[in-house]
């Protein structure tokens, strides 16, 4: 029976030889004449001499003078030239050490640190974390364009392989930094096969940052870019608040309230003049609390927070009214303030709050503010301690965000939206130790820049509280 074609379909026998195993290709190979490889030694050297003087050109020079003035007035004349050059050197770097730095210091440093660490180290660090491409048996590498260093950091210029694209570096940015030995790596893509590899060499925010100093006068005060700390390259972290709404995340002692208190301290001066007001929410009762006689407005209950939050949504309204069909755009005023609604743990009173009508309310009041105040100047700037949709389904609402040390990786994205992990926003590995750390986008670059918020202590608020109460604008 079994035999027979028609019992079922065609068997296959178990042990026929795959085709591909029947013939074996191989390529054959060739020993490669002793003449080709010092030809190609000879060649490497001679490119080496070639490219030298156009890489380095103030070495080669330095170099070749030396010796042309030891060969002209010998090794005496070739001393004294040499101190003579040394002690204007001195008198330069003493006198303007900030030109010195940019022309001279850093550009020896970029050298070198082109030559000891990137160079030698590219193509083991690259190979072995799978950024080399291979291509019929050939392996093609990246190259380093140039290097060069700022006052905290490295940025290594880097051409692609064609085919490759930057997403592969920005997702091993852990790889790169272990492999270079530098805290962290950020990815900033500048055009077609050209991207910058960032290397920090210091942190220039591992210092607490004292309360920064604000102006006397309301003048000058830009709401569009409050100084409320530093980034990490030294330069001022400037914080935008009029004409968008920003949602700072971060664990329990992550550094929220100095974020928050940074931002209504950078304001004073407005506040003080009666161009802006600060409605506060302290759910919790020991952030905003300390300082409450700088605000126009103040709630800690939820039922005055709800209320407070419905009556900024009813201010807001009677404002877009007014300007309905006559202005587009909002400019502080006496009558016509900036208001920022400050809400710490924004999370206690649209998720954790029991009562659901409490709840309701208040995502409401916060979903028409922040849809609708932008344009008549009305700003939300609310703290959360857990970014997950569950807890605060309106993140998407706050234009700008402020991830300052998470629970997890995954919140980063959460928080700054999607690539921003892989574009070294590590917020969830900032330390404990240094609250106030953060990673922010700032307007125009889609590279999150690591920032720390200057520290607000309470004499300093006492200090803020009391000018106001003297200028006669208590509220
Ligand atoms: N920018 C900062 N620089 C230095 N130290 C800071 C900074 N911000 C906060 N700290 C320190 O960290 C502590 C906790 O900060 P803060 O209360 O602001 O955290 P938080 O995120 O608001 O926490 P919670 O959600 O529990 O209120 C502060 O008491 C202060 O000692």
């Amino acid at each position: 029976m079994l035999g027979r074609k028609s019992a079922g379909a065609t068997q296959v026998q178990p042990t026929a030889p795959v085709p591909a195993q029947t013939i074996r290709f191989s390529t054959p190979v060739v020993e490669t004449p002793g003449i080709v490889v010092v030809a190609g030694f000879l060649w490497r050297l001679v490119r080496l001499l070639v490219m030298l003087p156009l890489r380095f050109p103030v070495a080669v020079a330095t170099a070749g003078a030396s010796a042309l003035l030891a060969y002209l007035v010998g090794w005496l004349g070739l001393a004294v030239a040499w101190t003579l050059a040394d002690v204007a050197l001195l008198v330069w770097w003493r006198r303007w050490p900030e030109s010195f730095k940019a022309r001279l210091a850093r550009r020896a440093l970029a050298a070198w640190r082109w030559l000891w660490i990137y160079r030698r180290h590219w193509q083991p660090v690259l190979v072995v974390s799978g950024l080399a491409e291979s291509y019929l048996e050939r392996q093609y590498l990246p190259q380093i364009r140039g290097v060069t260093c700022s006052a905290w950091a490295d940025r290594v210029r880097v051409k692609l392989v064609a085919g490759t694209a930057p997403a592969e570096f920005e997702q091993r940015v852990a790889e790169l930094a272990h492999g270079f030995g530098a805290p962290s790596c950020r990815v900033e893509v500048r055009g077609a096969r050209d991207l910058v590899l960032e290397f920090p060499r210091r942190d220039m925010l591992a210092e607490q940052i004292d309360a920064l100093p604000v102006p006397d006068s309301p003048h000058g005060i830009d709401l569009a870019a409050l100084p409320v700390g530093r980034c990490e390259d030294g330069q001022p972290w400037r914080l935008r608040l009029h004409g968008t709404h920003v949602l700072t995340v971060g664990v329990t002692g992550a550094g929220k309230g100095s974020v928050l208190w940074s931002a209504v301290r950078a304001m004073t001066p407005a506040i003080r003049a009666g161009t802006a007001e600060v409605w506060a929410i302290d759910p919790k009762r020991m952030e905003l609390s300390f300082g409450r006689d700088l605000f126009a407005r103040y709630a800690d209950a939820a039922e005055d927070a709800v209320d407070l939050l419905e009556a900024a949504v009813a201010a807001m309204q009677e404002r877009a009214e007014r300007y309905a069909g006559r202005k587009r755009v909002h400019v502080p005023s006496v009558r016509d303030p900036f208001v920022v609604v400050v809400l710490d743990e924004v999370a206690f009173l649209t998720a954790y709050h029991p009562d659901r009508d409490i709840r309701r309310r208040a995502e409401n009041a916060i979903a028409t503010l922040t849809s609708q105040g932008r344009s008549v100047g009305f700003c939300v700037l609310a703290a959360l301690q857990d970014p997950r949709k569950e807890v605060l389904n309106l993140r998407n609402l706050f234009p700008d965000k402020i991830a300052l040390r998470l629970d997890e990786a995954s919140q980063v994205d959460m928080v700054l939206g999607e690539g921003a992990r892989d574009r070294g926003a590590d917020a969830h590995l900032i330390s404990p130790d240094l609250p106030g750390v953060a990673f922010v986008k700032l307007e125009g670059s889609p590279v999150p820049v690591r920032v720390r918020a200057a520290f607000v202590t309470d004499g300093d608020i006492d200090y803020m509280a009391g000018e106001r109460a003297a200028a006669g604008v208590m509220g």
